[in-house]
């Protein structure tokens, strides 16, 4: 029995990265995925993209969709201010285990709450059991076919608000266009496409970026 993908990617980060150092810790997953093995992390060319959305909003209160690795959920949390905090849903146990070892390997485990299990039941006990009135901001990197789904349910259970940006990744590739469909045509969003390409690689690909109007 070999390892797993995330085990791979722990390691490289235990074997590379400085202890309490979010920058080398992106460094290190970025290098292993760009010349060991292709990972769907959001990337570095991507990554730059996102990183400038969250300095723009600078949320209080953070979601993302789809932990893996951890890798995009050190990239938002490195730059929230403190007291400000993410939410991080995955649905997969054994990748919410290696998650938690690369976050807390980049001292981001104070600002970051992962929650295991699926979005479907994690959602509504936002308000309740988590205690979020809103969302400032969310990062949408999951199954694809759950972006529409999930954005609709976020609405319906009140955890938007005006203003609140979201921004999803993989649009181009691997594509969501039924979510693409839903918030460039709703008039209760505001919406605009961030080029860009699919993690270490050529192929074009990008991040959508859409204001909820309330
Ligand atoms: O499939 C892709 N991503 C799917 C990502 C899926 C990840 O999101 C988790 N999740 C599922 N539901 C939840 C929630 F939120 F419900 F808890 C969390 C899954 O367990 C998995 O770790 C993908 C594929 C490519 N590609 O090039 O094929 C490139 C990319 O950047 C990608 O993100
Ligand atoms: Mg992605």
């Amino acid at each position: 029995t070999g390892s797993t993908q995330p085990q791979r990617i722990l390691k490289a980060v235990q074997n590379n990265a400085t202890w309490g150092d979010a920058e080398s810790v992106i460094a290190t997953i970025d290098n292993y995925c760009r010349r060991k093995e292709w990972a769907m992390n959001v990337g570095d060319d991507k990554g730059p993209i996102l990183d400038s959305v969250v300095s723009e909003v600078s949320p209080k209160v953070a979601l993302e969709l789809g932990t893996y690795c951890g890798y995009s959920t050190i990239r938002i949390a490195r730059l929230l201010s403190p007291g400000s905090c993410l939410i991080t849903l995955e649905f997969n146990p054994d990748c919410a285990i290696i998650a938690r070892q690369i976050i807390a390997w980049a001292g981001l485990q104070d600002r970051v709450q992962l929650l295991e299990g699926p979005s479907k039941d994690l959602i509504p006990q936002m308000k309740e059991s988590f205690r979020v009135k809103s969302f400032d901001f969310v990062f949408l990197d999951h199954w694809k076919e759950y972006y529409l789904p999930d954005t609709k349910l976020l609405e319906e259970c009140g955890l938007l608000r005006k203003g609140t940006v979201l921004l999803a990744d993989n649009v181009i590739c691997p594509g969501t266009p039924k979510y693409l469909e839903y918030v460039r045509n709703s008039p209760r969003y505001e919406s605009c496409y961030f080029k860009s390409h699919l993690e270490y690689t050529k192929v074009e690909d990008g991040l959508e970026k859409s204001v909820f109007l309330g």
